[in-house]
């Protein structure tokens, strides 16, 4: 019989932790909801312990979420771990997932603690996530670079205090496939009750070789769980591409013979959710879900195309979820096609007066654009999903630029019912209108990162920027979407401003005047 290969995503941890990635409560509810409806077996939504912020959001998750199993990480402690199962309490379905590093370096540098202590912590923590999930999986942190006979001898004492997964990391990205595959294939043989548990690979991509880690562990090392993440996000480098791995699966059925349970229709407009959210660009030749893997250029390729796709597609572009549009949406279309676009896309608007907003901006920008296009509509959805309860809203901007002479910009936000107005001069035109934001802000952070990315072709295109700001350890990302790249670019940073912005300096803010 057919084994089924459990995907566990952990775009919501893992992913987050790439720099600059950070995400609201509501944006990690959106991929959760996202995530869900790929039919993800496991998701794991965060870190409990490390922020009240999170807490709130995988208990947010755990409350809405209903098919998959929800997942909070948790360090191989007791206060974890009880956090951990506090936030999952309403969960349908949950996992803890506690780790503790088992390779020398980490155990001396790091955790400055011996083996037989680290030993006796990580049995101490499966036993006590017992008293709240029987779910529970364990994870050796730099699992690959551990000493063979201790990594044993620690997952074969996990797995006898009740850990159901056992997850081998290649934390640093230092395996190759082979090495990887037959290292998990060892640890299976050797270690006496590994039956007990399923095994799990979760690889990073410091080398660029995560996918292909995950795979030859499990082909070779028979591991049934992968880790990874929507676009490959995660720390450094990144994690293992959910899209890569799950399309690599079930193209190549024949050589590795499992099953997944995703819909992988949804593959698309989860990356495409992700990517808006965190504002990390999706390369274009990147597999599966960048802009050009399903388009052809040359002439001797599109010839074959044209008479047998599968003369250069190996996968069917429909079958991961790129939309071929049917109905053109444009100025003249009414509520009901909307509607039905936004269902196709998988987005849900809880109540009729989010539909009838979002609505009214796809109208107003249909009077700026010809078409409507799917990403537009995931902009216009995206960016305004937390309007309503952001400090700084943008509201108008003019600005000047002639060759030779200095821009200048004038933009007006909001701020409550209070309005600024500031004006200010740059390098260019965007440089002239942070300026003029910052100015009235003072909010004196570091702009790490601005970037534009055309959402979608054409000169008529929405353009989509982010920014990304650092404040007090904190980093953050702003995306705006406009077909105006300067308003696009005022959106985007006063919508890092918002995240950046601390309730306590609310009076101090409202005191500015105009
Ligand atoms: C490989 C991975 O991806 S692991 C997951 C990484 N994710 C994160 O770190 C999430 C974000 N982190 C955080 O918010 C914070 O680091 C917290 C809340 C987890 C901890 O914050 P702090 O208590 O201030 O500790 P800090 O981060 O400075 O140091 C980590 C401590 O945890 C210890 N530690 C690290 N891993 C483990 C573990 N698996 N089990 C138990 N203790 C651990 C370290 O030895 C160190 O202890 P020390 O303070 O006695 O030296
Ligand atoms: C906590 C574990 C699973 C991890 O993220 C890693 O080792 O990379």
């Amino acid at each position: 019989m057919t084994d089924k290969l459990i995907i566990f995503d952990t775009t919501l941890r893992d992913g987050e932790q790439s720099p600059g990635a950070s995400m609201t409560r509501d944006e990690k509810v959106r991929i959760a909801r996202q995530l869900e409806r790929l039919k993800v077996d496991v998701i794991e939504a965060g870190f409990a312990a490390s922020s009240d912020g999170d807490f709130a959001a995988i208990s947010a998750i755990a409350q809405v979420i209903k098919d998959s199993t929800v997942c909070s990480l948790a360090r191989a402690n007791e206060k974890d771990i009880g956090r951990a199962a506090e936030a999952l309490k309403a969960a349908n379905s949950k996992r803890i997932h506690t780790f503790i590093a088992t390779s020398p370096l980490h155990m001396e540098k790091k955790l400055r603690m011996t083996p037989d202590q680290v030993f006796e912590q990580a049995k101490a923590a499966v036993r006590f996530a017992r008293n709240h999930t029987n779910d529970i999986e364990f994870s050796p942190e730099d699992g690959y670079r551990s000493e063979v006979d201790f990594l044993c001898r620690v997952i074969e004492a996990v797995i006898a205090e009740g850990a159901t997964t056992i997850n081998v990391p290649d934390t640093v990205g230092y395996a190759v496939p082979e090495l990887y595959g037959n290292f998990i294939k060892t640890l299976r043989e050797r270690i006496p009750n590994s039956d007990k548990a399923v095994w799990s690979v979760h690889c990073h991509n410091d080398l660029g070789m995560g996918v292909a880690n995950s795979l030859a562990g499990v082909k070779i090392g028979g591991a049934r769980q992968i880790e990874c993440t929507i676009n490959g996000l995660g720390e450094r480098a990144g994690n293992t591409s959910l899209e890569e791995v799950v399309m690599a699966i079930k193209t190549r059925k024949d050589y590795f013979d499992l099953a997944v349970g995703i819909d992988t229709t949804q593959i698309v407009p989860a990356s495409k959710m992700v990517s808006q959210i965190t504002g990390f660009v999706v390369q274009p030749n990147k597999a599966v879900v960048g802009a050009n893997a399903f388009a052809h250029a040359s002439g001797i390729h599109q010839d074959g195309v044209l008479k047998a796709r599968d003369t250069y597609e190996i996968m069917r572009a429909e079958d991961v979820g790129w939309a071929a549009n049917k109905i053109v949406l444009g100025k003249l279309s009414g509520r009901n096609a909307f509607k039905q676009r936004l269902q196709e896309l998988g987005i849900e608007l809880e109540t009729e007066t989010e539909l009838n907003d979002a609505f009214s901006r796809f109208k107003a920008l249909a009077d700026q654009k010809a078409e409507i296009f799917d990403e537009d509509i995931t902009a216009i959805v995206g960016n305004n999903a937390e309007e309503a309860s952001d400090y700084y809203r943008f509201v108008s901007l003019s600005q000047r630029s002639e060759t030779g002479e200095r821009p200048f910009s004038k933009v007006i936000f909001k701020s409550g019912k209070e309005e600024f107005v500031s004006e200010a001069e740059g390098n260019g035109p965007v440089d002239a209108t942070l300026n003029a934001i910052e100015s009235k802000v003072k909010s004196g952070a570091e702009q790490l990162l601005y970037s534009v990315n055309a959402i979608t072709t054409g000169t008529e295109s929405q353009g989509e920027v982010t920014v990304r700001l650092a404040k007090g350890g904190r980093i953050v990302n702003g995306v705006g979407t406009d077909p105006d790249i300067v308003a696009a670019s005022a959106k985007a940073y006063l919508a890092a401003l918002n995240k950046l912005h601390d309730p306590s300096q609310h009076k101090l803010n409202a005191q500015m005047t105009v």
